[in-house]
């Protein structure tokens, strides 16, 4: 067995480390994990060493990660490292205050997943693209279920998302008739990891078992009107399609917050990034300011008043993230100082 979508990138950020202790994590399921080396697959959980000194939960193994393991026998393993990231997909992590969560790693390029209906949603893709540059993947759009909708209105949705993102790789699908499903397959190349993202519903699984010719996840019918029946994908997985594609399947996501890097809006808004190098003050904050270059687009038509509130608004979740999680990290070591001190004046009783 191969080590699954091992590459010269990856090879780089570890440097030396014995092929034996080599595996990439291929799923997760709370804080256990299952690992693939060139000798097979072990059950794998992390030490504690790795535990204690986690800054947050982005410092865990996630799906996609490259690791350094020692077997234990022959089934199980421990984690003793998690070698760097050459991308990342992460959010905000759901439920809990500023923390960075890393959906999975190490993928070079990204589905965007949206099916024609109710889920298409032009402002929710980019988002999705925002995440992507911000985690350094490649990301590339797939428009679902085309057999719902007559010929014409796939035209037109697909005009919409080429005007407004003219850049990126954009592909319609029918999982139902087997449309477009060349151009995908012809995208995917041997050795390189590739993720499915999006809502819960638009067809991922689907997608991914007609890839692999088997039934490897199991798809059920989703009844829209009720939400009920419906099936979803529980843990992350990571698998090798006929081909040498790595596929990583990720759960649908309700919610996908901004994370701290603000790098990845100004890719997804290039148009505006470029504007705003025209706007008179340097740290303009594009709504009201003298001489702001994006406002007199918005002013004089060439840049879409619903493009410029979605920037805003991802702009602004950013920003409030930034700060909560800077915020978090003072706090943290303002705990720490007076650890420290305490513990100092501990030892002066001492003697
Ligand atoms: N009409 C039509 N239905 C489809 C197509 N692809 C998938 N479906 C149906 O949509 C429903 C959801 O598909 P899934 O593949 O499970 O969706 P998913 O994105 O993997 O959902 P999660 O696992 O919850 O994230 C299933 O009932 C599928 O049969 C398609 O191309 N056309
Ligand atoms: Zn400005």
């Amino acid at each position: 067995m191969k080590l699954p979508g091992f590459s010269e990138k990856m090879a780089g950020l570890i440097g030396s480390v014995n092929s034996s202790e080599l595996a990439r994590v291929i799923i997760e399921h709370k804080e256990r994990y299952i690992v693939q080396t060139e000798a097979g697959v072990y059950q794998a959980e992390i030490t504690g060493n790795i535990r204690f000194s986690a800054r947050s939960r982005a410092d865990f193994p996630a799906v996609g990660d490259w690791v350094r393991i020692t077997p234990m026998d022959a089934q199980n393993a421990v984690i003793l490292e998690v070698f760097p990231r050459y991308s990342s997909l992460s959010r905000q992590a759901v439920g809990k205050q500023a923390d960075l969560q890393i959906i999975a790693s190490n993928i070079d390029v990204a589905f965007i997943v949206q099916s024609v209906g109710h889920d298409f949603n032009i402002n929710r893709l980019e988002r999705y693209l925002a995440i992507c540059y911000s985690g350094k993947i490649e990301p590339m759009i797939l428009l679902t279920k085309t057999d719902l909708i007559p010929q014409a209105e796939i035209d037109s949705l697909m005009e919409t998302i080429r005007k407004r993102l003219p850049k990126v790789k954009l592909i319609a699908i029918s999982s139902e008739n087997g449309t477009g499903y060349n151009l995908l397959e012809e995208t995917m190349q041997a050795n390189v990891t590739y993720c499915f993202v999006g809502s819960s519903g638009v067809g991922k699984s689907t997608i991914i078992n007609h890839l692999s010719n088997e039934e490897k996840l199991t798809t059920s019918a989703i009844s829209t009107s009720t939400q009920k029946g419906r099936h979803t994908t529980t843990h992350r997985e990571l698998f090798v399609l006929e081909n040498g594609s790595i596929v990583i399947d990720t759960p649908g996501m309700r919610e996908l917050g901004m994370t701290d890097d603000s790098s990845g809006i100004d890719l997804t808004y290039d148009h505006i990034t470029e504007l705003a190098s025209s706007c008179r003050y340097d740290d303009c904050s594009h709504t009201g300011e003298k001489g702001c270059a994006v406002l007199a687009a918005v002013e004089n038509g060439e840049l879409s008043e619903e493009t410029y509130q979605n920037y805003l608004k991802l702009k602004r979740e950013q920003q409030h993230f930034s700060s909560t999680i800077h915020e978090k990290r003072q706090k943290g070591k303002e705990f720490g100082k007076m650890v420290k001190a305490v513990m100092k004046e501990h030892k002066k009783n001492k003697y």
